[in-house]
């Protein structure tokens, strides 16, 4: 907790203010019981009307003041606690977006959810009713015993007694509870994961017919959430009861010792109920910092996973030149001479959640304007070659190098402005087509936005809208078919004008001669981009200047469509399960 306490710096103001304005309310609740035995034994006992009415203005007044004292403190506490959770969430996801994929696959992106909403929220709560509550519960509580030994001491003996007996219940409870509370966030973190899963897959989940199956396994997960949430909530409850048989009981003591007192003419009958007050005044007052305790253990609970968030550092840093200059093979030095585009060096690849390789010796050289093929069946490696261009991933070992220079040396701004990606699945966003094209170039004119439809293929199907550039695009783009999502995304990677390209599988949803006429309008390009084409298809690449056949995570072969048609073994397999030899030939 105490790192992300630098998020309420910006509040001190209010942290000093809100406690303080608590206190002086708690200060005003003090005088209360006194001026009810002053009512009892001099307006009462002497029948001083006009004394009884005073002293009730007086409480009048009190209950003014104090009214008043609260509803700032209130005001205070809620202005730094949003305050302080608006700058944390802010943090959070800065943090979040500058870590690497690889730290993102490992984390989940459903804990991450939680972290950001359900987590802040509760810490937020916990920072509100800590400035209300930490300074003025304790005040009451030692205050009104202060009070007590000042009317009777042996009658505040007894709260001497019945205060640490409350705070062991409470601190123990706390105790017990506070691992609990971790446990709560995670199983939530489960309930989370699987709505997510379950609604982003809700048409397969239909398809199959699994309906029946995944709502077994919701209830079981959210069986196990809420189990978990009533045994501590039946922990925590415990507090309630325990505290005020203990209170009933001192103040049973109390007032038998008082009743005692009074006909020995020790106290007086307006002491003992100024006593009786004190005492309530304490139950209230612990029950309030029990519950302020349960917030705290929450927020504390939640504070430790957000602050396990802030500790994941970036694997990705950006490298001096000279560090990443040797990459352990004799004669690779980490710039180069050449003029290859981009260039793989014995290239090895292993997840960080999985620690299987999925690449390994990767080595090729791609030149200016090329056009390079990369086939393989499914799970070969394809996309994890190029997602190691604009540095998704990082190689475990080799070096990566575009333009000449190891991606570890570019800052990422400039390493991916010279890169257009589509994605093999085609994300949009809410907005107009033209806001979602111009995230490629963000003053891209109405003309480049056109020339990029035309070229993704997508001219004719935005053309045929009434809106145009204008049409509103659904979250996730569920407006737009499979094809005419793929276009766009390939328009929105084009618009940019990239000196590298990146076509991840992006064709999969456009039918063959469409497909034909996007590679060749590419290829038209005036400066056409160095094109990688990633696609289990073999039509896709056959014009290719280079074809870069991958197996298990090696390379097979590389060449051109007819040297590879020739000699590679894994190639041939490809073609002919695509154009059988009797139709090929
Ligand atoms: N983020 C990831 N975390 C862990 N393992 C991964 C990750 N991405 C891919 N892999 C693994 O790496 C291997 C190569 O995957 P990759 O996606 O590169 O294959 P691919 O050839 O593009 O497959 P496909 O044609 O099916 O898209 C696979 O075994 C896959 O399970």
């Amino acid at each position: 907790m105490s790192r992300l306490l630098v998020y309420l710096k910006d509040y001190k103001k209010e942290c000093i203010f809100a406690p303080l304005f608590k206190m002086l309310e708690a200060l005003f609740e003090l005088f209360v019981p006194l001026v009810m035995a002053a009512v009892i034994d001099t307006g009462i006992a002497n029948s001083d009307k006009p004394y009884i009415i005073k002293m009730c203005l007086v409480l009048v007044l009190l209950a003014v003041v104090g009214l008043t004292s609260s509803i700032t403190a209130q005001f205070f506490a809620a202005k730094a606690a949003t305050g302080f959770a608006t700058k944390l969430r802010h943090a959070l996801f800065e943090h979040i977006q500058g870590l690497s994929f690889s730290e993102l696959d490992t984390v989940g992106t459903s804990t991450l959810i939680t972290r950001i909403t359900s987590d802040i929220n509760q810490t937020q709560s916990g920072v509100n009713m800590v400035l209300r509550l930490f300074l003025r519960s304790p005040f009451i509580v030692f205050g009104a015993m202060v009070m007590a030994f000042t009317i009777n001491v042996k009658a505040a003996l007894i709260f001497v007694v019945t205060i640490p007996l409350l705070s062991i219940v409470v601190f123990g409870i706390m105790k017990i509870t506070m691992p609990l509370y971790k446990k709560v966030q995670g199983l939530l973190d489960n309930v989370l994961g699987i709505t997510r899963e379950n609604l982003t897959g809700a048409r397969v989940i239909r398809a199959f017919n699994k309906e029946a199956d995944e709502r077994k396994h919701f209830e079981e997960t959210n069986e196990s959430l809420t189990s978990m949430q009533k045994f501590v909530g039946k922990i925590s409850a415990l507090t309630n009861p325990v505290t005020y048989v203990i209170i009933n009981a001192a103040t049973l003591v109390l007032l038998w010792t008082g009743a005692i007192q009074v006909d020995g003419g020790i106290i007086t009958q307006g002491a003992v109920v100024a006593l009786v007050n004190y005492m309530s005044q304490i139950l209230v007052e612990l029950i309030k910092l029990a519950n302020l305790i349960i917030t705290i253990t929450k927020a504390l609970a939640c504070a430790n996973r957000i602050e396990a968030v802030f500790e994941i550092k970036s694997s990705q840093e950006i490298a001096e030149p000279a560090e990443s200059a040797y990459d352990g093979h004799p004669g690779n030095a980490g710039s180069s001479s050449s003029d290859a585009v981009v260039e793989f060096r014995h290239v090895d690849l292993a997840y960080n959640s999985t620690g299987e390789s999925a690449l390994s010796d990767i080595s090729f050289k791609i030149l200016h304007g090329q056009t390079v093929g990369i086939i393989g069946g499914t799970g070969s490696g394809k996309s994890s070659v190029v997602n190691m261009i604009p540095r998704f991933y990082d190689a475990t070992g080799g070096t990566v190098l575009v333009d000449g220079r190891d991606v570890k040396t570019y800052e990422f701004d400039e390493l991916r402005s010279k890169i257009g990606m589509v994605l093999q699945k085609a994300i949009l966003f809410k907005g107009t087509i033209r806001e979602n094209l111009l995230w490629g170039k963000k003053d891209a004119t109405d003309a480049e936005i056109m020339d990029a439809l035309k070229i993704s293929q997508a001219l004719e199907f935005v053309n045929k809208k009434e809106e145009k550039l204008d049409y509103m695009v659904e979250q996730g783009g569920r407006n737009l078919s499979g094809g005419q999502k793929q276009r766009l995304t390939i328009a929105r990677a084009l618009v940019k004008r990239p000196e590298i390209l990146i076509l991840d599988d992006s064709a999969s949803a456009l039918d063959f001669a469409t497909d034909a006429a996007l590679r060749q309008s590419i290829a038209a390009m005036p400066d056409a981009p160095t094109t990688f084409i990633v696609s289990q298809r073999a039509a896709s690449m056959m014009q290719a200047d280079q074809i870069i056949v991958l197996d298990d995570g090696h390379i097979a072969g590389i060449g051109r469509h007819e040297e590879l048609l020739e000699n590679c073994h894994v190639y041939q397999e490809i073609y002919y399960s695509q154009f059988p030899k009797e139709v090929a030939e």
